[in-house]
């Protein structure tokens, strides 16, 4: 007989734990779901009306099962005590220092809370890791927590990583392309698997949930985000070659797209992707292929993440070189700071990267995005820990509150993220109050550019020839 789940509880109440149990909830009225961080500021905005992320349509969700079967919490020891399945959904990032430092992912974070499950637990679990992690980390957790465990009380591990995208991730949790649970092939392990693809069967389709071992579940999750990221780094090489030779990037893609063994999606070329996955689950991969003794295949993966700096890079150059091969105090408006269109998320976002090395060559940066706070952008912008650089921050960075007070005075647009609003503005307007000659560079081809050229804008797009 399978396990009924009736109490989920889930470590980590971040961009995951939050709308992944949130959207459980919604679905499965009969079982209760408890987000537990240790973060008390995070769990008091979840317990408020201002929730601590943007993402479309969650508030709708979080309003309508908070308090019924949906709570947020810092009792980590309650929660855990009560739950007879743990989502581990904690953050999995790129280590700093030590061995592996600057590719392996920190464990730190999994490992604790999984020594907080063994410590606390009076009852059997099915322990779930959410988190992003490299293959055979489950391994590590499985023997943690059977050292723990005794003839009244089993831990059973499975692995069901999350392949939401920021900005659309309550659709992509109502209708998955799939969900992914990985188990051991044991009969133990096949029972707790069979229980989790019941929750899920609230609401996804049972061909949707695909059942493996647990290895090929950890790496299938590294793995889906390789092939994502190298998609758009191989989209991204090839706009240096149309830049070059009069080929329009857009077109080259959608031709290419149009072959229904490539197919259109992630096919958009930018000025370098961003978000706090790619980068780290690719040098995961890179450092997992090294640690396997299979250097060229590291290498391969490595290039991914190469071409993606390259390309932020050469968008600087090309912009340097473009206002006359100086920006010393010359006025930069960047049109969105956020990694993607319909996040607040900053995390490993191009705009970073672009606006570090407009300070560094002395121009002043006027900032705005919809979403992100002042306090996240000056918080990217500065080096704490290296240099206190906040006051030299201030003389080069202000924010504004539209894209018309942003470009006001300015020399040069440019666009860092694809937000709607951006293809709606007045263009004229903004060009009338703009210095001459005014320059656009469309780093994320949003814009009509001939529209903007007959305005009187020298336009400059991402994977096209200049005109
Ligand atoms: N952000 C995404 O779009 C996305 C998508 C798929 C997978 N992932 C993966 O999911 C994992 C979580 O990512 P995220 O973006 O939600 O991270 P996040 O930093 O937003 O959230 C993680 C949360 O875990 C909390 N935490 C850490 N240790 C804890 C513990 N012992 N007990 C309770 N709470 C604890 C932290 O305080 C933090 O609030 C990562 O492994 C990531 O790679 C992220
Ligand atoms: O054609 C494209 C598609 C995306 N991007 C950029 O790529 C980055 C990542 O975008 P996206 O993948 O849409 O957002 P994420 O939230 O980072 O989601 C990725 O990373 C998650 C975390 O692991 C996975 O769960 C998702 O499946 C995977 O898409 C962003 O900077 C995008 O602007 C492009 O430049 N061109």
């Amino acid at each position: 007989m399978t396990t009924q789940v009736k109490k989920i509880c889930c470590l980590g109440a971040g961009y995951v734990g939050g709308p992944t149990c949130a959207v459980i909830a919604y679905k499965c009225h009969d079982i209760d779901v408890t987000i537990v961080d240790l973060n008390e500021s995070r769990i008091a905005a979840w317990n408020s009306d201002h929730l601590p992320i943007y993402e479309p349509g969650l508030d709708k969700i979080v309003f309508e099962r908070r308090g019924k079967n949906l709570f947020f919490t810092t009792q980590v020891e309650q929660s855990v005590l009560e739950a007879d399945l743990i989502f581990v959904s904690v953050n999995t990032p790129t280590k700093k220092s030590g061995l592996g430092a600057g590719f392996a992912a920190d464990l730190a974070y999994v490992e604790s809370a999984t020594r907080q499950i063994a410590d606390v637990a009076k009852s059997s679990k099915i322990v779930v890791e959410k988190s992003t992690v490299p293959c055979r980390t489950a391994e590590s957790m499985r023997t943690i927590l059977e050292a723990n465990s005794n003839e009244n009380i089993r831990f059973d591990i499975l692995s069901n990583p999350e392949f939401l995208a920021e900005g659309t991730a309550i659709n992509d949790l109502l209708n998955p392309d799939r969900v992914l649970i990985g188990g051991l092939q044991t009969p133990e392990g096949m029972k707790a698997q069979q229980a989790l693809v019941e929750v899920y069967a609230h609401w996804v389709p049972t061909d949707r949930i695909i059942t493996t071992n647990l290895w090929s579940s950890e790496l299938s999750k590294l793995a889906a985000n390789a092939l994502l990221a190298q998609r758009i780094s191989s989209i991204n090489a090839l706009s240096a070659i149309c830049e070059a030779t009069g080929a329009d990037i857009d077109e080259v893609a959608y031709a290419c797209g149009r072959d229904t063994r490539i197919g259109p999606k992630f096919l958009k070329a930018s000025v370098g992707f961003g978000g706090s996955c790619f980068q780290k689950d690719i040098l995961n991969l890179v450092y997992l292929s090294e640690q396997l003794n299979l250097p060229e295949v590291a290498a391969y993966w490595k290039q991914v993440v190469d071409l993606n700096e390259y390309q932020k890079k050469r968008f600087v150059s090309h912009v340097i070189k473009t206002l006359f091969n100086t920006i010393t105090n010359k006025k930069i408006a960047i049109f969105g700071f956020a990694f993607k269109k319909d996040t607040g998320d900053t995390r490993e976002s191009a705009a970073i990267t672009l606006c570090k090395d407009f300070i560094q060559e002395n121009a002043k940066v006027r900032i705005y995005d919809p979403k992100v706070t002042t306090e996240q952008i000056f918080l990217d912008l500065s080096e704490p820990g290296v240099v206190d650089n906040t006051k030299q921050l201030k003389n080069r960075v202000t924010i504004a509150k539209s894209a018309y007070e942003a470009s006001e005075d300015a020399d040069a647009i440019v666009i860092a993220t694809e937000w709607d609003e951006f293809k709606e503005l007045d263009y004229q307007k903004i060009y009338d109050q703009m210095h001459k000659p005014a320059f656009i560079f469309d780093g994320r081809l949003i814009l009509d550019a001939e529209k903007l050229r007959n305005i009187g804008f020298r336009v400059h797009t991402i994977g096209r020839a200049e005109a």
